[in-house]
C-alpha cells in the first residue's frame, strides 16, 4: 500500500497533464529568452525605435504569463495527487487498525499511531507534490533548452553535456544519506510521540510509584534523540543545497567564460547569440538543481513510505464479514462448532474446542477462574476477534457471512470500563443508534439505566461535558450509559461484562434490573462474577484456561462438578 512508485502508477492522467506542462513551460521559457534577447539587441546594439519593439514586449509578457501559468499548473496537480495519495494512505490506515479492534487497540503505543496517521503520512506529501512535477520539469525542459543551445552554439553545449551529469551525480549519493538519516529522525519522532502520550496518560500512576522524575528524563532522553536526528537531517539539506549551488555556479561560469571569450576575444560570436546563452544556461541549471532538492524531499518521503508499510506489515487477524444483511425479527440462536483461538504471540493462551448453543432470549453466563478466557469469548462471540478454527454460527449461517454493519446493529456490548468520548452525556447515550432519534427517545433510554439522578444532580444536566478533557465518571456511571445506548438500540444480542469492582448495593441492584429489563426481549450473555447472575442463568459455561469444562444450570453444575461447586462456596464466602 505504502509503495510510492506504485500508488504513483494509478495517477497516470495526472502525468500525463505534467508531461504537458513541462512541454508547455520549456517552450515559454525558451520564447521568453529569444523575446528578451531580441528586445535588448534591438534597443541597445541595432538602436531601434521603442515603437518597433512593442510587439515583441507584448510577446514577452505573454511567454512570462504562460510560463507562470503553467508552473502554478503544475505544482497544482501536484498537490492535488499529493492530497488524493494522503487521503487514501490515510483511510487504509483507518481500515488496517479497525479490521481487528481488540488487537490493534492494545498493539504497540497510541501515540505512534497517531504519529503514523498524521505526521509520518505528511512526509508522504513532497513525493507526489514537488519531487514528481520537478521530474518532468527536469527531464523535459532541460532538453528543449539543450536544442536551442545546440542549434545556436554548440560550444556552449558540450560544457553543458560535461557539466551536467555532476548534479545528478551529487544528488544520488547525498540522496541515499537522506534516506538513511529521515528513517532514523522518523523513528525518534515515533518513540518520542509513543512515550510521551504514554506518560500523559499514566502520569498518577507515574506519581503514586514516585518516577514521575525518571519518566521525565526518558523524555528528555527521547526528545534530545529526535532533535539530533532532525538536525541530521537538515545538515544534509544544507549540504545538498551548498554541492548543488556550487557545481550549477561553476558550470555557469564556464558557460559564460567561454561565451566571453568568444564574444571579446575571439570576436567570432554576436552578441544576439552569447545573450542567448547566457540567458538559457541559468535556466538549464536551475531545473536540474531544483530536481536536487526534489531528490532530497523524495527520499524523506520514501522513508517515511518504509515506515508506514511497517503499520500495514502488522500482523493482526483480521475479522471476515460478509455481504448478507443480518435481520433478526427476534434474538438469533447462537452456536460456536469447535472454535480455537490464540491471540499472536502469545503462546500460553488459547481458547480450545468451545461448543456452545445459545437459544433466543436464553440467559448465559460465562464463569472461571481469572485469566480462564471469558472476555475473549465474549469478544469471539460478539465478532470483535475472528475464530483460527471452527465456526460461529448465527441462525444456522455463518457469522462471517453477515455484514459487519448490520451485525453490530443488532448487538450491544457493554463492556467493564465502556468508552466515553468527549463529548456531553447526551452525544453518549445517542452513540448507541445510529438511526434518528428524538430527545424524549434518549431521555427515556437515559431513565431506564438511571442516569436521570445524575444528570438532574449536575448542572448542565444531559448537557454536561464528559469524556476526555470533561468530567470524570465512577465505573458504575460508565455502564449505565452504556446500558443507555443499549435501550436507544434496542438489539437483539446483548454482551454485559459485569463489574468485579465493588459497586455499592443500590448500584449494582439497578445495574441488574436495568439488564433484566434490556434482557426482556433479546439474548444475554454475561461474563458473570456474582453469584445472583450466575443462579439466574438459563446456561452456564463454566471455563478453566480456555476449555469448557462444564455447562448446564447451576444446580446441574453444583450435582456435577467439583470445582464448580468449590467456586461457588468461595463466592459465598465459605471455607473451600
Ligand atoms: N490482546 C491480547 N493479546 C495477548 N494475550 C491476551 C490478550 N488479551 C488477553 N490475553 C490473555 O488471554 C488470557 C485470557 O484473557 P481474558 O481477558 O479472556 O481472561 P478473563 O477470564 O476474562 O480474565 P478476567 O476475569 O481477569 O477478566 C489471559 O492469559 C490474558 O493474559
Amino acid at each position: 500500500m505504502a509503495d510510492l512508485k506504485a500508488l504513483a502508477k494509478k495517477e497516470q492522467k495526472k502525468m500525463v497533464f505534467l508531461a504537458l506542462y513541462a512541454v508547455l513551460s520549456g517552450v515559454a521559457i525558451v520564447s521568453q529568452a529569444y523575446l528578451l534577447v531580441a528586445i535588448i539587441d534591438r534597443i541597445f546594439i541595432q538602436g531601434t525605435a521603442f515603437s518597433e519593439i512593442v510587439n515583441l514586449l507584448i510577446g514577452l509578457f505573454a511567454a512570462i504569463f504562460a510560463r507562470t501559468i503553467f508552473q502554478y499548473q503544475s505544482g497544482k496537480t501536484g498537490l492535488k495527487m499529493a492530497a488524493k495519495v494522503k487521503r487514501e494512505l490515510r483511510d487504509a490506515i483507518v481500515r488496517q487498525y479497525s479490521l481487528n479492534p481488540v488487537q490493534r487497540t492494545i498493539q504497540g503505543q497510541t501515540g505512534q499511531k497517531i504519529s503514523a496517521l498524521v505526521d509520518v503520512v505528511d512526509e508522504v506529501d513532497s513525493y507526489f507534490s514537488r519531487y514528481i512535477p520537478q521530474v518532468f520539469q527536469s527531464l523535459i525542459i532541460p532538453i528543449i533548452i539543450l536544442l536551442v543551445i545546440f542549434s545556436e552554439h554548440v560550444a556552449t553545449g558540450i560544457i553543458i553535456i560535461i557539466t551536467a551529469p555532476f548534479i545528478p551525480i551529487f544528488m544520488i549519493v547525498i540522496g541515499f544519506k537522506t534516506k538513511d538519516k529521515t528513517e532514523e529522525q522518523l523513528e525518534e519522532m515515533s518513540r518520542f510521540s509513543g512515550a510521551f502520550l504514554d506518560t500523559l496518560q499514566g502520569l498518577t500512576t507515574l506519581k503514586l510509584y514516585g518516577q514521575s522524575a525518571r519518566q521525565k528524563e526518558a523524555i528528555r532522553t527521547s526528545s534530545i534523540g529526535f532533535r539530533n536526528a532532525t538536525m541530521e537531517v537538515l545538515k544534509i539539506a544544507f549540504q545538498n543545497s551548498l554541492v548543488l549551488e556550487f557545481v550549477s555556479m561553476l558550470s555557469i561560469g564556464l558557460v559564460a567564460l567561454e561565451v566571453a571569450l568568444r564574444m571579446i576575444v575571439f570576436q567570432d560570436l554576436s552578441f544576439y547569440t552569447g545573450f542567448l546563452m547566457l540567458m538559457l544556461a541559468p535556466e538549464f541549471y536551475t531545473k536540474l538543481k531544483d530536481l536536487g532538492s526534489a531528490f532530497h524531499s523524495a527520499k524523506e518521503s520514501m522513508a517515511a513510505a518504509k515506515k508506514l508499510e511497517g503499520e500495514f506489515a502488522n500482523s493482526v487477524q483480521p475479522v471476515t464479514w460478509g455481504q448478507e444483511k443480518f435481520i433478526s425479527e427476534k434474538p438469533p440462536a447462537i452456536e460456536l462448532k469447535n472454535v480455537h483461538f490464540r491471540y499472536p504471540g502469545n503462546e500460553e493462551f488459547a481458547l480450545s474446542n468451545i461448543n456452545m448453543k445459545i437459544r433466543p432470549l436464553e440467559k448465559v453466563a460465562i464463569v472461571g477462574a481469572t485469566g480462564s478466557g471469558k472476555t475473549t469469548l465474549l469478544h469471539l462471540i460478539a465478532g470483535l476477534v475472528p475464530p483460527l478454527k471452527g465456526e460461529v454460527a448465527v441462525n444456522g449461517k455463518l457469522r462471517s457471512k453477515y455484514s459487519e454493519s448490520s451485525w453490530f446493529n443488532q448487538l450491544s456490548y457493554i463492556s467493564q470500563e465502556p468508552y466515553l468520548f468527549a463529548g456531553t452525556i447526551y452525544d453518549n447515550i445517542t452513540l448507541g443508534s445510529n438511526q434518528t432519534v428524538t430527545k424524549e427517545e434518549v431521555i427515556e433510554a437515559a431513565e431506564k439505566a438511571g442516569i436521570s439522578a445524575l444528570a438532574g444532580s449536575l448542572p448542565n444536566g444531559y448537557d454536561t461535558f464528559i469524556g476526555e478533557g470533561g468530567r470524570g465518571l465512577s465505573g458504575g456511571e460508565k455502564q449505565r450509559i452504556a446500558i443507555a445506548r443499549a435501550f436507544l438500540k434496542q438489539p437483539s444480542i446483548i454482551l454485559f461484562d459485569e463489574p468485579t469492582t465493588g459497586l455499592d448495593l443500590q448500584t449494582e441492584r439497578f445495574l441488574q434490573s436495568s439488564i433484566e429489563e434490556l434482557a426482556a426481549r433479546s439474548t444475554l450473555i454475561t461474563v458473570a462474577h456474582r453469584l445472583h447472575t450466575i443462579q439466574q442463568a438459563d446456561q452456564i459455561i463454566f471455563l478453566d484456561n480456555g476449555k469448557i469444562i462444564a455447562s448446564g444450570t447451576h444446580e446441574e453444575l453444583m450435582d456435577i462438578n467439583t470445582s464448580y461447586r468449590r467456586m461457588v462456596t468461595v463466592q459465598q464466602g465459605g471455607a473451600i
